[in-house]
């Protein structure tokens, strides 16, 4: 008789990027408590380009950093890459934040006194491995900066800063890049720019884009815009044109 075969331990299945469930979170307020998300369900595809919008206090920048594991919610589950952050110790949280996610933020948070190449760099020798220089060029060169790897930040325009940290992001092949307001600094043409190279980041690399943004004319660059208010989700909408996109953020506030 033949013996049953051991079943194969697979790793978890990940036909989400970032899944999440029923995620709630307060904070204390005084006396009270601010709800700042409340019972979010939201599945994110691997390889698409979602943008969260929502009026000013409807929970998105607690929605991204929940979403990436930089923040715990009060309840619900979030899942990155199909690991459970909630039943992680911290330790693993942070090792799955360093594997899989990238972040890029209005500020680009590069620092100051590390050469552009060393700032690109940063995520990998953080934890400890080494990046090859020509990796580095190339990604440089990728987000049209060659040539730049020896400036210091702060001799840089902000759209080139803004590039260094897509580069950043991008450096450790991360499945979920994490940007919030990553355009609100920059002037128009170089707002289109870095657009065009977070784009191009799902369409041609295969990552997964969650970019939280005040601007229609970003969130139409997105397969799906997630409308949040009050820390729910309050509408959806499949790709679309900077005016429609207006047109619905300005119901929300009705
Ligand atoms: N650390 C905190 N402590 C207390 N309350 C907080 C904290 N962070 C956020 N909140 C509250 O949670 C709610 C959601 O805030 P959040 O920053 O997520 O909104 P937002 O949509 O990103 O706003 P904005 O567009 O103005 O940046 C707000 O009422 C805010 O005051």
């Amino acid at each position: 008789m033949p013996q049953p075969q051991p079943t194969p331990t697979r790793p978890p299945q990940t036909a989400a990027a970032v899944q999440l469930d029923a995620v709630t979170k307060h904070f204390p307020n005084g006396p009270d408590v601010t709800v700042a998300l409340d019972a979010v369900t939201l599945t994110i595809a691997p390889g698409t380009f979602t943008a969260v919008m929502g009026p000013s206090g409807s929970g998105k920048s607690t929605f991204l950093n929940c979403a990436a594991g930089l923040e715990r919610p009060t309840s619900g589950t979030v899942r990155i890459a199909g690991r459970d952050l909630g039943a992680l110790r911290p330790d693993d949280v942070t090792r799955v934040r360093r594997d899989h996610v990238g972040f890029v933020f209005q500020g680009y948070d590069l620092v100051p006194h590390l050469t552009v190449a060393e700032n690109v760099a940063l995520p990998v020798t953080l934890a400890g491995r080494h990046v090859a220089a020509g990796r580095v060029r190339s990604l440089l060169g990728s987000v049209g900066l060659d040539g730049l790897q020896r400036r210091l930040p702060a001799e840089l325009s902000g759209g080139q800063a803004q590039r260094v940290a897509i580069a950043r992001a991008l450096v450790t092949e991360p499945d979920v890049v994490f940007a919030d307001e990553p355009t609100g600094a920059l002037d128009v043409r170089a707002a289109e720019q870095v657009l065009t190279l977070l784009r191009s980041a799902v369409d041609d690399l295969g990552r997964t884009l969650v970019l939280v943004t005040h601007d229609p004319r970003a969130a139409e660059r997105a397969d799906e815009v997630v409308f949040l208010a009050d820390g729910r989700v309050q509408d959806r909408l499949p790709r679309s044109g900077a005016h429609e996109i207006a047109s619905r953020l300005l119901d929300l506030g009705r």
